[in-house]
């Protein structure tokens, strides 16, 4: 831990940090020499003599890390004074994956700010966070950042000047998802919640139900369909009567034997949240398998939900903030079995609304971001069109359900001989 702590902060100077206003990522770095630059416009709405603040969640434990974040917006807010205003924040070194640190930014709420002073240095004592302070001792445009504690080694204050920096070509949260947010390899998912085991005992019965490997290679006798789409597009009602137009098993995913502890790992940050999906769509790969020896197969969301719930969740902002089409956070696991056709019913917002509110089941906490968040939406939708893999066929899912019904059985015929 040492050893990666001193490397961060030899490091630290050349790193760049990404404060979100208003929704739009805006980026300072940090100097040992004064520039005579303006000040970086996270500043612009900070009046003289404020003091602001910045909490980075960093340890050598991932998982620890991301529980730690998840909860740190709320243990803010519940002790800081109530004019203390949070924007998301992270860091990073340009172009170097897994050097990505979050957390927030904060403005203090008074010029005295001693208080929110006072609970940062109490928190940086005890949780694994880096917490730096920003002033403008001159009252002119230079701002400068103090990493707490207050010294080096030798006991003069690192004190560095803020510059403002250009926008990454990726924000590096983008390359950050790989393995993080999405996963590619049975092993990576897998090592997540072996890593949670002290932390969530339920991760022990997940990891006892998992195939011994994964293994995409595999000739089944019959085809596989995966029926993709956002809530209330109609894969439930597809899925079922396909199954009974062509006498197929019928798989839902997340797998039957994971429903015990959905609930459970959804209440998780997201990297224990997408490993458990992304580890119940290889138990389903194995029924897929087992069941396709036998008759056609039918699945209820597979890979396409997994990747593109935690794409559309991990990014902000509408979809042309998404990674570009053909970037390799949209390819599929290598490990993974293909299907032999995912059909993606697509459906007008208001007929999708109108749907889900006619649809007795409750709805997930995602599913209700679908409705509250339209960019959220709009950047899952798009996902799901840019993942490559197995052939992937949009349907509109508008017609009556026996005309998609149709439609999707011709498609079937054709693309799998059926
Ligand atoms: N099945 C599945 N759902 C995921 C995954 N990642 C995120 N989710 C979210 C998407 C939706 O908000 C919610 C859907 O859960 P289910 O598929 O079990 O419910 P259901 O099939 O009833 O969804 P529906 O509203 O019918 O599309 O879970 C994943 O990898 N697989
Ligand atoms: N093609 C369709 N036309 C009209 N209503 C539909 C159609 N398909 C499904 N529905 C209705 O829309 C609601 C959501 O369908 P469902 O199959 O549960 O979607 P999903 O599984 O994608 O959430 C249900 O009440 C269902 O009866």
């Amino acid at each position: 831990m040492a050893r990666r702590a001193a490397s961060l902060l030899s490091h630290w100077s050349s790193r760049v940090f990404s404060v979100e206003l208003d929704g739009a990522p805006t980026y300072f770095a940090v100097r040992e020499k004064r520039r005579g630059e303006d000040a970086p416009r996270v500043f612009d709405a900070v009046r003289r003599g404020d003091r602001c603040f910045s909490v980075l969640v960093w340890s050598s434990d991932r998982v620890r890390s991301a529980r730690f974040h998840a909860q740190l917006k709320d243990r803010l807010l519940g002790r800081l004074p109530a004019g203390c205003r949070l924007s998301p924040m992270s860091s990073f070194l340009p172009n170097v994956r897994d050097s990505l640190i979050k957390g927030y930014f904060l403005k203090a709420d008074s010029p005295s700010s001693s208080p929110t002073e006072r609970l940062l240095r109490d928190f940086s004592q005890r949780d694994p966070l880096l917490v730096c302070s920003y002033l403008n001792p001159d009252n002119d445009q230079v701002w400068t950042q103090q990493l707490w504690p207050d010294a080096d080694r030798d006991g003069t204050p690192r004190v560095l000047y803020v510059v403002p920096s250009e926008a990454p070509q990726e924000h590096p949260s983008t390359l950050n998802l790989i393995n993080s947010d999405v996963f590619y390899s049975f092993e990576e998912a897998q090592a997540v919640l072996k890593q949670c085991g002290d932390i969530i005992p339920e991760a022990a019965s997940v990891l006892e139900l998992l195939p011994s490997r994964a293994e995409a290679r595999s000739e089944p006798d019959f085809p596989v369909i995966v029926v993709e789409g956002l809530d209330a597009t109609g894969k439930t009602t597809l899925t079922q009567a396909l199954r009974d137009a062509l006498g197929a098993a019928l798989l839902p995913s997340p797998p039957r034997c994971l429903s015990p502890w959905r609930a459970r790992f959804d209440q998780e940050p997201p990297l224990i949240r997408r490993a458990f999906y992304a580890l119940g769509n290889y138990i389903t790969a194995e029924n897929m398998r087992q069941e396709a020896t036998k008759a056609p197969v039918i699945v209820d969301r597979y890979w396409h939900s997994t990747a593109a719930y935690a794409i559309g969740t991990a990014l902000s902002g509408p979809p042309s903030s998404l990674p570009a089409e053909g970037s390799e956070v949209y390819r599929w696991p290598g490990d993974l079995l293909q299907p032999s056709l995912v059909v993606v019913l697509t459906l007008d917002g208001e007929e999708r609304k109108r749907r889900l509110r006619n649809r007795a089941q409750g709805e997930t906490e995602e599913e209700q971001q679908l409705d509250h968040n339209h960019l959220f939406r709009l950047r899952v939708e798009e996902a799901y069109h840019r993942i490559r893999g197995p052939a992937c066929v949009t349907v509109d899912a508008g017609p009556s359900a026996d005309q998609v019904l149709q439609q999707v059985l011709l498609l079937i015929r054709d693309k799998c001989q059926l």
